[in-house]
């Protein structure tokens, strides 16, 4: 037995000798990179002899055509945390050409500490063994990563240091990742070997935030305050048993902008955008596909939805069955509340209600789902209540602390001394943010953006926009005026008639009783 153990020693004593002999002959002889590609095999030869284990992470899991997420992570993670460390990286364009990612580079090492240990990570790929011809080179090429580490440390690195490497992966992805608007397509792909993706999307680079867009500070506080609370929510919403979503209903007359509140949303709360266009979307299992391959950290966005489709099928239905005419005739798509009933567009309003709070809208978590539109009065009570939409933030017009934002953003200026009456005029006229931001903001070469010469123009412009509503007004009133005399003319002819048809009526009645 001793005999026995002698011998292995004595064997591993030479293979080491051997190990170490060859590593000199390689030191001497063979070109640095080469050398490194050694290394990793050294290490890799080592970890036989030595109690270390290792755990491999290959790029492509089980599901061949995706890439595994632990993968991603993993790479997010070594690049961010380890990558100072290593001694060879590259570098690639981000997938939407925007930022450079810095990566540890294939067969390069890299060491991190995790609570006193050592672990060390290989990047490294393989040949495909399978007997394919491939149509883009490198394809057939399987990157993965290895975590080596001590045996005694095995349920540390399993337990803790693995999850621990997946989470931080995934908040540095987050982090890095280039934000995207999407949009769903209209016609659906037909060609099975292309991606059959229902939405297609571009980086989303709108540069509003809560800084530059002009509404009450108070109003605007409560929104952010809100949106953060709902960010740190994810077990309260467990808690209570609801899907980790918000709904928002934004109105407003055009120009106050509601489309930039939503901007401002996704860049605060660092989330991608889907901007579904309800028209483009043929029935509710369609529109059912669109939001489960919606991500979550997102916001689901539905513009001017009384324009989009009418949401007030219902009621309309109702009045049409009890008799009364579709007063308003316009060639609004409906929404029936019976999908069977209506070939032309097969969304209904109880297709739109189960995309907002159906079974299927707990799937992923983290979304917003915001509506805009001019007209609040026209949507159905059932798709804003609240629970639906849980908050309704009207966006007005422009008001003097709106004013003040604008005047910081476009013109550097806090204090002015045509403020006074420029307070004054905003809260007499009706005038939108999008308005006073064209007055703020002259395009021209030649002149030069003045304070004076700006705010003085918007004065001008509120001047003028006070006197054609005064007029508009004015005119309303007089026809206003003109219909009530109109109408008192004819309820008088009216009553005139019906007294003379009375008379008439009588007449003869009285000429009878004379007769008796
Ligand atoms: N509250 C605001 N703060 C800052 N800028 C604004 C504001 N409202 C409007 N604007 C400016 O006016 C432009 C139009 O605004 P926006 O598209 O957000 O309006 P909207 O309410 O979505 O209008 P619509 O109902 O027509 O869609 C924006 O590009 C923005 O520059
Ligand atoms: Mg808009």
């Amino acid at each position: 037995m001793v005999a026995m153990m002698v011998e292995r020693w004595a064997g591993l004593g030479s293979a080491v000798a051997t190990v170490l002999f060859l590593w000199s002959v390689v030191q001497k002889y063979v070109p640095p990179t080469f050398r490194l590609y050694l290394t990793v095999w050294a290490a890799k030869l080592a970890a036989c002899f030595n109690p270390y284990l290792q755990i491999t992470i290959s790029e492509y899991g089980a599901e061949r055509f995706q890439r595994s997420e632990f993968f991603l992570a993993v790479e997010a993670y070594l690049s961010d945390a380890c990558a100072r460390r290593a001694r060879k990286l590259k570098a690639e364009l981000g997938k939407d050409s925007k930022n450079l990612q810095v990566t540890v580079d294939d067969h390069e090492e890299v060491t991190d500490d995790f609570s006193g240990t050592t672990i060390w990570w290989y990047a490294s790929k393989k040949q495909s063994k399978a007997n394919v011809i491939s149509l883009y080179p490198g394809q057939d090429e399987r990157r993965f990563y290895r975590v080596v580490f001590h045996r005694r440390n095995r349920d540390l690195v399993v337990d803790s240091y693995l999850p621990f490497v997946l989470g931080e992966g995934r908040a540095v992805t987050v982090k890095n990742r280039q934000r995207r608007l999407f949009t769903n397509n209209a016609s659906r792909n037909s060609n099975p070997y292309r991606s059959n993706s229902v939405w297609s999307h571009v980086p989303f680079e709108h540069p509003a935030t809560f800084d530059t867009l002009a509404m009450h500070p108070d109003e605007k506080e409560a929104v952010v305050d809100e949106l953060m609370a709902f960010q740190e929510s994810k077990d309260y919403y467990a808690k209570v048993g609801k899907a980790w979503k918000r709904g928002y209903l934004l109105y407003g007359p055009p120009g106050t902008g509601k489309s930039t509140m939503i901007a401002a949303m996704a860049n605060f709360l660092d989330y991608d955008v889907y901007d579904l266009e309800l028209t483009a979307v043929k029935n509710n299992t369609e529109l059912r596909k669109l939001f489960i391959e919606t991500t979550g950290k997102s916001i689901i966005v539905i513009e001017d939805i009384d324009c989009s489709v009418d949401l007030t099928g219902k009621r309309r239905k109702d009045k049409k069955a009890s008799g009364d005419k579709d007063s308003d005739g316009d060639d609004k798509p409906k929404l029936p509340m019976d999908p069977d009933k209506d070939d032309a567009t097969k969304v209904t309003l109880s297709g739109l209600l189960n995309f907002i709070d159906g079974l299927w809208s707990a799937c992923g978590g983290e979304r917003i789902i915001i509506f805009t539109t001019n007209h609040k009065e026209k949507l159905d009570p059932a798709l804003i209540r609240r629970g639906r939409m849980d908050k309704h933030i009207e966006m007005s017009y422009c008001r003097f602390e709106g004013f003040k934002v604008l005047a910081k953003n476009y013109l550097d200026v806090i204090e002015h001394e045509l403020f006074g009456e420029i307070q004054q005029l905003l809260d007499e006229t009706d005038m939108s943010p999008a308005d006073v931001a064209e007055n703020l903001m002259p395009m021209s070469k030649k002149k030069k953006r003045d304070p004076d010469v700006c705010l003085t123009g918007l004065i001008e412009a509120l001047k003028q926009a006070k006197a054609d509503a005064a007029a508009v007004k004015a005119k309303e009133e007089e026809e206003a005026a003109e219909a009530k005399k109109a109408k008192k003319t004819e309820e008088a002819e009216a009553k005139k008639a019906k007294e003379e048809d009375n008379g008439k009526d009588k007449a003869p009645d009285q000429e009878a009783n004379g007769d008796i």
